[in-house]
């Protein structure tokens, strides 16, 4: 018999394939304090949770029976998924089955702004007959901004352009053919933020996008724009937010997430210009049903030996497969996060490929660890070794492994080429036996590099100085170099340097570097 922790309310219709197994006991037992949590998770094998339990890892170490924690919904922030892949917990999610409820959410968002409903609603409530206070405007004709245009980006477009308005997005996997079969414009962030009347944002909470919308990126807006958050608070900051309200730059905000919640005491909520919903874009019944259903089928399933339709995460691999290629594992990784940042246009085609001691090893996990390492940058830690290449036919990039025997001086190499329309942009790496990994080759250059840390790509012109110009740039910005690498094409041709630095260089440094005239560009890599 298995013990099943139901944490948050799921819809019971929802819960039903769970209740038809007979090995399943069902607790469902919902508002449980932290402390109250994590005291009685020792006896469960499997938790389901919607967004407000927060999966800590103090609660992740006390669960010492658990094999499965499901999300009914799409984002697993509440969830310590390091710790749980740690403790061989596996985490599973229901990506489809709320977004046409956000996106219906986000549309009510649009028009509730437009035409300022809830606040001539309230006005109304206090008796008040006032027709001239709240004239809205027609969204009709209008711009709508959408950044990130996943599933719940893709279908508030469509339901944008039912109300006839335009549309443009930005999205790092959106290409140009595939806005114009949506019947969309497409461009970068700013020219979105530049163009739009209306922005609504769609991407996940991640290390990239945590105060995507600050005040930099107020400044670039149109006067008078009016802002949409249903996807999750701390994507815009708050405080920035609020002043753009307070300098009438943004005529309007709705939001429906917070980076505290429950948001119930802010100054935000103060203003008559921000509309609010208390984190209800996936609460309708029909969704609530239909990820309860998907949680429910994944976590019978699991529990009695079958696979998962939709893992977070991935604990293990079988032991012989383990064995052989574990030792790759983080360095192919590495490569993938180390192309993606070099990877400035959209990713088409990605090539794997595998030399020396790895002919003849099965290698597949290796090349999905590639691409999770290449995809995670922009679709967050959900991406794993299970989903990565779905995930890249999805985003429309088509991957490509090979193998060859030469050794290329190396016993074992690993090298990943993207393609992209403007262009290639390649990686390799090695095991040295002892040593650990090290990259050995970028776009045909040679280099000796650990992929770690803060690494600083620069491609400039074989011309004497500008080693030590770069060396003073970096010592006015206190940044210490721990190593550096440099190779060339031809004596006074292009040429490639390599720095490990001893911290992250922001934009601002970064441009500063850039300025110099022998250098053709400067990527800066967190590894
Ligand atoms: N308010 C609510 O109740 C709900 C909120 N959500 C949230 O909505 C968001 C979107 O969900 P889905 O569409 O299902 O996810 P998705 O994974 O299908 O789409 C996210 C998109 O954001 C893009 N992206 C990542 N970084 C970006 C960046 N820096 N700039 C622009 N685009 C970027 C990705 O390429 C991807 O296409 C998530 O944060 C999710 O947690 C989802 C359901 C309900
Ligand atoms: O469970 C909920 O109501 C929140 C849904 C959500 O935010 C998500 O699926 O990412």
């Amino acid at each position: 018999m298995f013990n099943i922790l139901i944490a948050d309310p799921l819809s019971e219709d929802g819960i039903q394939p769970l209740r038809a197994a007979d090995n399943m006991n069902i607790v469902v037992d919902t508002g449980l304090k932290p402390e109250e949590l994590m005291e009685k998770i020792g006896k469960f094998d499997a938790l389901l949770v919607r967004s407000q339990t927060k999966v800590t890892r103090e609660i992740i170490e006390q669960a010492s029976n658990l094999k499965i924690i499901a999300r009914a919904g799409v984002g697993v922030d509440n969830i310590d998924l390091e710790a749980a892949t740690e403790n061989g917990i596996i985490v599973v999610n229901a990506p489809n089955g709320n977004t046409n409820s956000a996106a219906e959410h986000t549309m009510a968002m649009i028009m509730s702004l437009s035409r300022n409903i809830p606040q001539a609603y309230l006005s109304l409530k206090e008796k008040k007959w006032d027709r001239k206070k709240y004239v809205g405007v027609e969204v009709k004709n209008k711009t709508l901004g959408i950044v990130g245009l996943g599933r719940i980006g893709a279908e508030v477009a469509y339901r944008a352009k039912g109300q006839r308005m335009n549309v443009i997005a930005y999205d790092p996997f959106l290409t140009k053919e595939k806005a114009d079969n949506m019947g969309i414009g497409y461009g970068t962030l700013d020219e979105v933020l530049e163009a739009a009347d209306f922005i609504t944002i769609h991407t996940p909470l991640l290390k990239e996008t945590k105060h995507m919308i600050d005040s930099d990126a107020f400044g670039k807006m149109k006067d008078g724009v009016q802002i949409v958050n249903c996807a999750r608070g701390g994507i815009i900051d708050e405080d920035a937010l609020y002043h753009a309200i307070v300098s009438g730059k943004v005529a309007g905000a709705a939001m429906d997430v917070f980076e505290e919640e429950p948001f119930t005491d802010h100054r935000l909520l103060e203003l008559p210009e921000v509309i609010a919903t208390p984190h209800l874009g996936a609460s309708t019944f029909e969704a609530q049903e239909t990820v309860a259903i998907d949680v429910s089928h994944d976590v019978a399933g699991f529990l009695n030996g079958e696979p998962v339709k939709n893992p977070v995460n991935l604990p293990s691999l079988p032991k012989e497969i383990l064995n052989t290629i574990e030792p790759y594992f983080n360095l192919s990784e590495k490569l993938g996060e180390f192309l993606i940042g070099r990877t400035e246009d959209v990713a088409e085609e990605i090539n794997i490929s595998y030399a020396g001691d790895l002919y003849d090893v099965e290698v597949a996990p290796l090349s999905r660890n590639a691409v999770k390492g290449f995809l995670k940058r922009h679709l967050g830690d959900h991406v794993n070794d299970v989903n990565a290449l779905y995930l890249a036919e999805r985003k429309g990039i088509s991957i490509h492994e090979n193998k060859t025997a030469s050794t290329k001086g190396f016993t074992n190499l690993i090298s990943v080429e993207v393609v992209m329309k403007s262009g290639k942009r390649s990686v390799s790496g090695t095991l040295l036996n002892g040593l650990g990994a090290r990259i050995v080759k970028v776009d045909g250059y040679n280099v000796d590099v650990t992929p770690k840390g803060h690494i600083v790509v620069i491609n400039h012109k074989d011309i004497p100085g500008v080693i030590g110009k770069m060396g003073s740039l970096l010592a006015r910005h206190e940044i210490n170099i721990a190593t550096m690498q440099v190779d060339r094409s031809d004596i006074g041709g292009n040429a490639i340097m390599m720095l490990t630095v001893d911290r992250h260089l922001d934009e601002k440094e970064l441009d500063t570097l850039k300025e110099l005239e022998e250098i053709y560009e400067v990527t800066a890599i967190d590894l």
